[in-house]
């Protein structure tokens, strides 16, 4: 039996998609009810619906064998787990933005964002000091009325930047979702985890193709 943690919300879909795509036979409810954990014995599967940000803590914990996370979320978390595939799915990209025209002369300029160690050491790196403040959602709203000077945040279609006419200053990194695995589980379930990989990196090359 493995356990899967899932992410709740925009992910869901598309990994769902992937799993079926690979031949695993999931109920077609399989997020349309409040149940956190589905049994899928059948297929020897286990589901957990967590939040995504949280997915690589139950993966590190070994509460749950495996997990999909987007890479945001692993560079924010830093959680000691194998990244075991790039599953090339839910694509988006970390930016730094803000409202436009403004060149930023404070000694310490104030960022917000939902991903503060990914700010920080992107800031650090850089050799430029920053206040970050975190912010749990709405992060187009700090600049617009006045609470940071830049954000760090998730673009995909470019819509809320847009919209809240906001502009990029620099694309931090690519993000996509990856599978990931304890690190007991995956000398422990070696055989069955293998077995999920390869017909999911089958899917993915096809898909790529
Ligand atoms: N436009 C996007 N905005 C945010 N996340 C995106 C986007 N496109 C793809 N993603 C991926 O989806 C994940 C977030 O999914 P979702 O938006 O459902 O969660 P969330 O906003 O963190 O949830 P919640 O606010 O409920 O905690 C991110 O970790 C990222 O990898
Ligand atoms: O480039 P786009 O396609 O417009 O997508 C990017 C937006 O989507 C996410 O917000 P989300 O919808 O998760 O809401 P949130 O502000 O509550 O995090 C992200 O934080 C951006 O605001």
């Amino acid at each position: 039996m493995l356990t899967i943690a899932m992410p709740k919300g925009r992910i869901f879909e598309e990994a769902a998609d992937l799993l079926r795509k690979a031949g695993y036979q999931l109920p077609p409810d399989l997020d349309d009810s409040r149940r956190l954990i589905i049994e899928v014995p059948e297929e020897n599967l286990r589901f957990f619906l967590a939040k995504p940000m949280d997915v690589a803590t139950y993966v590190e914990y070994g509460v749950a064998d495996l997990g999909i996370a987007g890479k945001d979320v692993l560079l924010e978390e830093e959680r000691d787990v194998y990244e075991l595939i790039d599953l090339k799915i839910s694509p988006c990209y970390l930016a730094v933005a803000g409202l436009p025209n403004t060149s930023v002369d404070e000694v310490a300029p104030k960022v917000a964002t939902k991903y503060p160690n990914v700010a920080s050491s992107y800031f650090r790196e850089k050799g430029e000091q920053v206040e970050i403040i975190k912010l749990n959602g709405s992060i187009e709203l700090a600049p617009m009325i006045g609470l940071a000077d830049r954000i760090v945040d998730i673009v995909s279609t470019g819509r809320t930047l847009k919209e809240n006419g906001l502009v990029e200053y620099e694309t931090i990194v690519d993000i996509t979702s990856r599978l990931i695995v304890n690190q007991a589980s995956y000398r422990l379930k070696d055989k069955e985890i293998g077995q999920l990989v390869s017909r999911l990196s089958e899917i993915i090359a096809e898909k790529a193709v």
